[in-house]
């Protein structure tokens, strides 16, 4: 079912324009990523959706409503800029958010804290929390209530990749269990990680949406064997279907079954090499090649 819908979604500031004729919709027990430059529009396009950008022209729909009208106790958001009290502890803050519910819709606080790998710090005030620490506990807080759809804008950013494997087991666990997921990043390798599907936002508009890996298909380019040659890459080039870049040799489109023959035709020319790299393009490239930043 249709968690989360986007029609035809407008909002200016002014003469801004922040969001210009977005559609998609997001489905329970699904991760959608949604990615783009800074200024792009995905704050925005989140507060259309949870209609703290209001008005905004086009429909936006929120468990089959409109975000106004929605169950708020279903719904979670989790802000870039929110920032608890400094003197709060997890134990606290977590509290006080489970009392806004009722006990029956509420999670496990401690399973939650366990999970969240803050247990040893339940007690510390929050001005004193790592900011890792603070960071995965912003996540705990906006869990509290069980959502059937959640916003995370920004989620992991500023936490070290031990910090950032514990939100993504939990985004994981949250997807297998129905929730529908609505992920803002950074981190392409957060998109390939959790993404069913991904939409990329420039200035406003929509420039791709689809399921990860045929985002990356479509858009990341080919694969690339590169080859530092020990003499001159200029010189041993000769014979080989390679480009010369600095002191390396750089054959496109070589797959992993690829590497082999190449470097077997490299030895055949007697052409010596000290180092060799090999790399699948990802996200990261689609990302950069559709936002035309190559
Ligand atoms: N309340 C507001 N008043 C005026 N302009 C705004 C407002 N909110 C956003 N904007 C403008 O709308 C555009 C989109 O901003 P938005 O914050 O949605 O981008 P973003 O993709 O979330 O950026 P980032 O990755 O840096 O968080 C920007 O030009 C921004 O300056």
């Amino acid at each position: 079912m249709e968690q989360v819908e986007a029609d035809g979604l407008r909002k200016t500031y002014g003469e801004t324009v922040a969001v210009d004729g977005v559609s998609f919709s997001v489905d329970a027990g699904e991760v959608f990523a949604l990615v783009g430059p800074n200024g792009a529009g995905k704050t925005t396009l989140v507060r259309c959706l949870t209609g703290t950008a209001r008005p905004a022209d086009g429909e936006a729909r929120l468990l089959g409503t409109s975000p106004e009208q929605t169950d708020e106790a279903r719904v979670s958001l989790l802000p870039q800029e929110f920032t608890p009290p400094e003197r709060l502890t997890p134990d606290e803050l977590i509290g006080y958010y489970a009392s806004l519910y009722p006990d029956d819709e509420t999670r496990d606080t401690d399973a939650l804290v366990d999970e969240m790998g803050l247990s040893d710090a339940v007690d510390t005030r929050y001005g004193d929390l790592s900011g890792g620490q603070k960071s995965r506990l912003k996540v705990a807080v906006s869990l509290v209530n069980d959502p059937d759809v959640i916003f995370l804008d920004e989620p992991t950013t500023g936490i070290d990749p031990e910090g950032r494997e514990d939100v993504w087991r939990v985004v994981e666990r949250l997807a297998d269990e129905g929730t529908a997921v609505f992920l803002t990043t950074h981190y392409m390798r957060e998109v390939e990680r959790l993404a069913d599907r991904v939409a990329l936002i420039d200035d406003g508009k929509l420039v791709e949406v689809g399921k990860t890996d045929d985002v990356i298909r479509k858009h990341a380019g080919e694969p690339r064997l590169v080859v530092r040659t020990v003499g001159s890459a200029e010189e041993a080039i000769e014979g080989f279907d390679a480009t010369v870049e600095g002191d390396e040799l750089v054959f496109e489109g070589v797959g992993v079954d690829g590497i082999g023959d190449a470097l077997d035709a490299l030895d055949g020319a007697g052409v010596g090499y000290d180092e060799v790299r090999w790399r699948e393009p990802g996200l990261e490239e689609a990302y950069l090649h559709l936002t035309g930043e190559v």
